[in-house]
């Protein structure tokens, strides 16, 4: 049989439904009488990553044996191959088929950007089609963001791609092994509650919020007590693909729909929680859009004017206690050690601990980013970086949050039981004193003993900081910089001002920059 090979190479598109590549494959399979490659290339060199961990490994490894069950189904079950991705290539291209590579565009970290480029040369210089459809509202190569939500609009309200009805199998291919953690040599990351990967359990979690969990969710998101639940939790099937984003924002509009036409407070709390919940889709998007427009920013000061300000190095001992939740400060520490166990913590926690990190203990965001990284099951380095440096105010363009660790324990954990759930050393503590154990009466007995005393005076801590981050901001080269970032990365609809122009329009409650902080505040 000398039918033409079509190669889909699944990266973080992990899916059969609305998947670009894989229908392009297949449609000019059909034209050609040729045949479709599904193929996952396990790169030793980008899971060698310092953002990358095991957890991810584990989500992955569960979405890959669900990908290859539901392509078997069609005809063509999943090729994984482990090795460097042009070496994998060249191998399947050595019997003369391959007529095409299909490969959904990626807003990764600077390994996938370079591996991306190797590819599109390589693909080049055989003269192979090379094709690299979309998957989200991230536009490649834009020249400014005027009228970028708009066409995230239309991308979104598109169909999505079919799903090939049936795949001819390749003659005599070995379909591979999935490796496990341990043979890719990861380091071991227990995770005991970390979500299962695969499209089946997206679609699960998608159904469950739109039928129930999620009539809450503009007020219960905040907490990491209700947020658990009351938040969507599809952010690992959203970043590694699982579920396109198309997939989620059609089922939500087709909610709203439902509940437009109803009645009562019931339909209210669910028009309220599912227009900020669309927002948050188109998010997702703009963050990622930050990275692919400044691949830099994974590892430089957007602005550069803070440039130096923080050392370069984090301090050991402050890091690895801040990052296993030995800080002192009980709601952080919660929260850093509820992050362990699940790989998930709610969008307010992870702005605090970021926060924490880079103001209060002053360690530089690149360090704490990492460790938060390989900690979050659905780290997406296009969403991941951009809030990394929000949180820790090098962007230039948001206001600086500097978050108070012991305000947002009451506020969000008011009765201290997330607090308690997570630091059991606090069990002798009086509720009255669980947030702040420094001032109670037995501290003493406790503090340095069975659990550490605050690493820092959070507030002197916090003041500090202040001053040295607004001293960078006086400047005015740093408001002409802010105002070149702001033209090229910031939201039209946030309000900010524009250069050369005066104040832009209000702000609504939707616009990324600030809205992500408006209703949650509440
Ligand atoms: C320091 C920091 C790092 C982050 N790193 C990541 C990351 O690596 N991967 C990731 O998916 N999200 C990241 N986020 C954004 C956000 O916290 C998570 O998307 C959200 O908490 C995931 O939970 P969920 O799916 O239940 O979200 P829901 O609240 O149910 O939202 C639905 C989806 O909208 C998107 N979304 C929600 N909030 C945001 C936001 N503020 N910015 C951009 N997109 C958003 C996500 O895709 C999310 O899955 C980060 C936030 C901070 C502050």
């Amino acid at each position: 049989m000398t039918a033409p090979i079509h190669i889909v190479w699944f990266k973080r598109d992990l899916r059969i439904a609305d998947h670009g590549a894989l229908a392009g494959a297949a449609e000019r399979a059909a034209t050609d009488g040729g045949v479709v490659l599904p193929l996952y290339v396990v790169e030793p060199g980008l899971w060698a990553g310092p953002d990358m961990a095991a957890r991810h490994w584990g989500f992955v490894a569960d979405s890959l044996a669900a990908l290859r069950a539901d392509l078997a189904a069609l005809g063509q079950p999943l090729v994984v191959r482990v090795g460097e991705i042009i070496a994998v290539l060249d191998d399947l291209c050595a019997g003369g088929r391959v007529a095409g590579l299909y490969a959904h565009q990626e807003t990764g970290n600077g390994w996938t950007f370079a591996r991306d480029r190797r590819v599109r040369a390589w693909a080049k210089a055989r003269g192979l089609r090379f094709d690299e459809p979309r998957q989200s509202g991230v536009i490649r190569s834009l020249a400014h963001r005027d009228g970028w939500a708009a066409r995230w609009d239309r991308f979104m309200a598109q169909a999505p791609w079919p799903t090939p009805g049936a795949l001819q199998p390749v003659d005599r291919l070995d379909p591979g092994t999935i490796p496990t953690a341990d043979a890719l040599g990861l380091r071991a990351d227990p995770c005991p509650q970390r979500q299962p990967g695969g499209a089946r359990a997206g679609l699960d979690l998608l159904d469950s919020f739109l039928d129930r969990r999620g009539r809450s969710y503009r007020w219960a998101m905040s907490s990491p007590v209700t947020a658990f639940d009351a938040c969507s939790r599809l952010s690992p099937h959203l970043a590694w693909g699982t579920l396109s984003v198309r997939q989620v924002a059609q089922r939500t509009w087709a909610a709203q729909r439902t509940w437009k036409a109803e009645t009562g407070a019931a339909a209210q709390a669910w028009r309220q929680s599912l227009r900020s919940f669309s927002a948050r889709l188109h998010w997702h998007c703009h963050f990622a859009q930050k990275l692919e427009d400044a691949p830099r920013l994974e590892v430089d000061n957007l602005h550069r004017g803070y440039d130096g300000l923080r050392p370069d190095t984090a301090d050991p001992e402050r890091l690895a206690a801040w990052a296993e939740g030995r800080t002192g400060l009980p709601f952080v520490d919660a929260c850093m050690r509820a992050l362990r166990d699940t790989g998930y913590l709610n969008f307010r926690m992870r702005a605090m601990v970021q926060a924490v990190a880079t103001y209060h203990l002053w360690l530089p965001w690149r360090d704490s980013g990492l460790v938060l990284a390989r900690r979050f099951t659905d780290y997406d380095p296009g969403i991941h970086w951009p809030q990394a440096q929000m949180q820790a105010g090098t962007t230039g363009i948001n206001t600086v949050r500097i978050y108070n660790p012991v305000k947002q324990g009451y506020d969000q954990d008011a009765d201290g039981r997330f607090i308690r759930r997570w630091v059991p050393e606090l069990a002798a503590v009086p509720d009255a004193f669980v947030h702040e154990p420094w001032r109670w009466d037995g501290a003493a007995t406790l503090l340095g003993r069975g659990y550490p005393a605050p690493v820092v005076d959070h507030q002197q801590a916090a003041r500090a900081a202040r001053e040295r981050v607004h001293a960078v901001r006086r400047s005015a080269a740093f408001r002409d910089e802010a105002d070149r970032i702001q033209t090229r990365h910031g939201s039209r609809r946030s309000g900010l001002r524009q250069r050369g122009g005066s104040n832009g329009p209000r702000a609504p409650a939707t616009a990324p920059e600030q809205g992500q902080f408006d209703f949650d505040a509440r």
